[in-house]
């Protein structure tokens, strides 16, 4: 594509030098150049990429977008704001590939990861062509690929939406992150559905107070367009018992349909039971009433099946249908999911990694856990500082007995951050909880302390594969290092 033309979107915008150069591709990253790219300078939050403009042009960027001055010798386009500029750029670079995709972007503190999988399943079920994105992986078509964040940035994003409507996909659904919407990485997108899971405390190292999170995550809402076509009708899904629902219902120019438990909904669920077995509710929807019997735990889960179940039904899908998917659903990997090695008391692997996910997790143990309850738990470095009191608090208030220990220390001195979790214990019950460094040896110490009847949460990590300490991404996968400990109590 002619720069000239890829840069109509900025329009009015200044370029100094040749503006009729053939573009070959665009990056961000200088380490990605190839000849007849464009190279796009962001300040980071590490380096300022302006920096590595030279570099970019010496390994063959033809042009580059900055927001300060930069003297290289390639054709310069300077923009008030290159992340702004990046997200319209990477639409029409990979031909606006969201005017034919009904992006469903999901949203929210916790949830996100499950509400996009349960919503695939709905889709999928219905021979609907659907590609995913999110914190697990990637998928466009029945390729997965691995992914570095939830949300990628913008270029990523649309080049991924472009490979999936190369292969006719009809559906992308994604996780949209806060970051990403406050870095403006889902910006340029024409989301079709916009759902809210929840909001509650997590990255205020990042968002400093609630408001400005609350913010980023009505920025979803505010770029639905209003779209009368019923093929097309773009809606916004909102949880009816979380109050931050109310201002983005006042942003967003869509159609709103809410759900909820507590508080009147559209589609409403009622008469819930939680079990071992799973959890079973009705769903009192404006397309009638059904009872449904899911195998995913926990009353978080109901939230999350009635998002999904509000999408399925803004698309006219039947209930009947809807029921049936979400009843299929075996769980998310590392979603509570249950390891098993023979032992006879129950293992649990989640990402509860926030307060509120943390106390839900534990609250639904609770219910069905008839010895003691065991809770493994970190928090991690670089990462919200303040969450790490409160989740020691949670864990010791509900588990028998807590286990601190690490869960991606970073940068950071791992006793540091333990030291940071213990500072919101009272010493008056040193009895409910210990610390252990080592993550391997605190899932040990659980497990050798664990009887017939007792639960042990293992919170935090999840489907991770790794743990990162000191910058070093190690191999650390709580399911596997659980079953080894398991044996090795065996074989003792
Ligand atoms: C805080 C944050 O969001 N950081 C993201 C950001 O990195 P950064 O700003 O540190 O980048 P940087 O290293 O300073 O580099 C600045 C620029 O220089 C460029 N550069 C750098 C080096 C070089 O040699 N050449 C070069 O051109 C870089 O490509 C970049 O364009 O841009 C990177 C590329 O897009 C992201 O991968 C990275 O995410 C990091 C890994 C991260 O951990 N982000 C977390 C906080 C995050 O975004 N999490 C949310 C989920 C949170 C949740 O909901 O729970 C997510 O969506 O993943
Ligand atoms: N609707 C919900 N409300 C509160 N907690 C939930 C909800 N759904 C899931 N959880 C809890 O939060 C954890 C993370 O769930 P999930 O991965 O679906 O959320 P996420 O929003 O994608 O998280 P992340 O921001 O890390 O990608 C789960 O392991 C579970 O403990
Ligand atoms: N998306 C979240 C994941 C946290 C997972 C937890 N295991 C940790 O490393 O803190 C984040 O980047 O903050
Ligand atoms: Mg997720």
């Amino acid at each position: 594509m002619l720069l000239r033309d890829l840069l109509a979107p900025l329009l009015p915008v200044h370029a100094t030098g040749d503006d009729s150069i053939e573009i070959t591709g665009i990056t961000a990253d200088s380490r990605k150049v190839k000849p007849g790219f464009l190279f796009v300078c962001l300040t980071g939050f590490t380096v300022d990429g302006h920096t590595f403009a030279a570099q970019a042009v010496e390994k063959g960027a033809v042009a580059v977008l900055a927001q300060k001055d930069v003297d290289v010798p390639a054709t310069i386009v300077r923009v008030p704001d290159t992340r702004r500029a990046m997200a319209m750029l990477a639409d029409r670079f990979y031909g606006s590939p969201t005017r034919e995709l009904k992006v469903i972007a999901v949203t929210g503190t916790n949830g996100k990861t499950t509400t996009t999988h349960l919503i695939d399943k709905i889709l999928s079920d219905q021979q609907k062509r659907t590609g995913l994105i999110g914190t697990i992986h990637m998928r466009i078509g029945n390729v997965t690929e691995e992914v570095k964040n939830t949300t990628p940035d913008a270029l990523e994003l649309q080049e991924s939406f472009r490979r999936m409507r190369d292969i006719d996909t009809e559906y992308a659904i994604i996780e949209a992150s806060s970051h990403a919407l406050e870095l403006g990485r889902v910006r340029g997108c024409n989301v079709h559905t916009a759902v809210f899971t929840n909001l509650t405390q997590d990255h205020l190292d990042y968002h400093k107070t609630m408001e400005n999170y609350r913010h980023a995550k009505s920025l979803l809402f505010a770029q639905l367009g209003n779209e009368y076509d019923p093929q097309r009708m773009k809606t916004a899904v909102l949880n009816a018992d979380d109050e931050a629902s109310g201002f983005f219902a006042t942003v967003t120019p869509a159609r709103v349909i809410t759900y909820g438990i507590d508080n009147p909904a559209d589609i409403r669920a009622a008469d819930i039971e939680i079990s071992t077995k799973g959890t079973t509710f009705v769903a009192h929807t404006f397309q009638g009433s059904v009872k449904l019997s899911l195998k995913l735990m926990g009353k978080f889960n109901v939230y999350n099946a009635l998002a999904a179940m509000a999408v399925g039904l803004a698309e006219g899908i039947s209930l009947e249908a809807i029921k049936s998917s979400l009843e299929q659903v075996q769980g998310v990997s590392g979603r509570f999911e249950s390891v098993d090695a023979g032992q006879p008391f129950a293992v649990l692997v989640d990402y509860s990694h926030t307060p509120d996910s943390l106390e839900n997790a534990l609250v639904t143990i609770k219910e069905f856990a008839k010895g003691k309850v065991f809770c493994i738990v970190g928090c991690g470095g670089d990462r919200d500082k303040t969450k790490r009191p409160i989740m020691a608090q949670i864990a010791t208030k509900y588990a028998d007995l807590t286990v601190l220990t690490s869960d991606n220390p970073r940068s950071e001195d791992p006793q540091a951050i333990l030291d940071d979790m213990l500072a919101g214990l009272k010493k008056t019950a040193p009895h409910r909880y210990t610390s252990i460094v080592d993550r391997r040896e605190a899932i040990g110490h659980a497990v050798s302390l664990a009887v017939d009847g007792d639960v042990i949460l293992i919170a935090g990590k999840g489907h991770e594969t790794y743990q990162i300490i000191k910058g070093e991404v190690l191999p650390f996968d709580d399911r596997e290092v659980a079953k080894e400990a398991i044996r090795g109590q065996k074989n003792e």
